[in-house]
């Protein structure tokens, strides 16, 4: 289910409760959604809140954005309901919070399929916790269905007693671990939210520092930080142009029986022609858009 290149720059919380925040995605420019039952929703919504966002998830009104339902965390009492709910919606994939071992996932897994969840809807594991940063390889690995990792850097922030700094060097140990995960098991993994939404410059700082780790977009918390998201981890067309560069001369030496060759002054082989073809590739995917 992993692999394609579909664009997951940009990915929206919206609280479950909110009608209006429900109709207002329809037309924002946002890669995927994440309509909330867990943290932005009080715990005496819950249930209005869970009718609401899977009649919107089974609406199919949300064009090409992907749609998921963030359930709440196993073992609170919501958890279930929210499952079978998500299951009989049928959306794009179940966010799952608070996702500590590949048991977990395995039982959301089986919960997913007794409820007749059809194959299209996957698993997206949230790692916010320090056990999940020890066991995320094999919760990233634990099921064929789950497809993404989502950071939660809220979640893991508050477990570490960390503050919320620029350059976030308490988490990077974490944000790391999460990336290595990832990529070990061909898993798209995505970075924590930003919360100060007015502080546009901080967004755009942490979110370069992001595409730059490795993710393969971020989780938002409002429309406005949509626009400097979508630029960011988009191929710049300065990339575009030098990946195309790459290739040509790549395949130049190639023929000419060589497995190495400079562009711009530096080297280039095989594996840099592998990246400029991920990146064209994702160009694009985001170009369809
Ligand atoms: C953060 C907010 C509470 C700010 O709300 P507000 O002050 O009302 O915003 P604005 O007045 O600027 O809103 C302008 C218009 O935009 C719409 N809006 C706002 N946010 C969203 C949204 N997320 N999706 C869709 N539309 C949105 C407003 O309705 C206004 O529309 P209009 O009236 O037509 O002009 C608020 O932005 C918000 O609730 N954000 C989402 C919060 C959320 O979902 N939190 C949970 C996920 S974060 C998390 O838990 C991460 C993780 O688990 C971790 O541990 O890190
Ligand atoms: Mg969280």
């Amino acid at each position: 289910m992993s692999g394609e290149p579909r664009p997951r720059r940009s990915v929206l919380y919206m609280p479950g409760a909110n009608e209006r925040a429900l109709e207002k995605a329809k037309t924002l420019p946002t890669d995927a959604l994440i309509l909330d039952l867990e943290d932005s929703v009080a715990p005496d919504a819950k249930a209005e809140a869970r009718g609401r966002v899977a009649a919107a998830a089974a609406g199919g009104e949300y064009g090409h954005r992907e749609v998921t339902i963030r359930v709440n965390a196993p073992g609170t009492p919501w958890h279930a309901d929210d499952l079978r709910a998500a299951a009989e919606a049928g959306p794009d994939a179940v966010v799952v919070p608070k996702v500590d071992s590949p048991d977990t996932v395995r039982a959301v897994e089986a919960a997913l399929e007794a409820a007749g969840a059809p194959d299209r809807t996957a698993i997206w594991a949230m790692i916010e916790t320090p056990v999940a940063m020890f066991d995320a390889r094999a919760i990233a690995g634990a099921s064929e269905r789950l497809t993404v990792l989502v950071m939660g850097t809220n979640d893991l922030a508050k477990e570490l007693h960390a503050e919320h700094v620029p350059g976030r060097a308490p988490l990077l140990t974490g944000l790391s671990m999460a990336l290595l995960a990832a990529r070990a098991t061909g898993r798209v993994i995505l970075d924590g939210v930003y919360n100060d939404v007015k502080d546009t410059a901080g967004f755009e700082e942490e979110t370069l520092q992001g595409r730059r780790m490795g993710f393969d977009g971020k989780t938002l918390i409002h429309p406005g930080q949509l626009e400097p998201c979508n630029r960011i981890y988009a191929p710049a067309q300065a990339d575009v142009e030098r990946s195309r560069r790459i290739i040509a001369a790549f395949e130049e030496a190639t023929s000419q029986g060589r497995g190495v060759v400079t562009v711009d002054g530096r080297m280039i082989e095989n594996l840099h022609v592998e990246e400029a073809r991920r990146v064209l590739a994702l160009a694009e995917a985001v170009a369809g858009r």
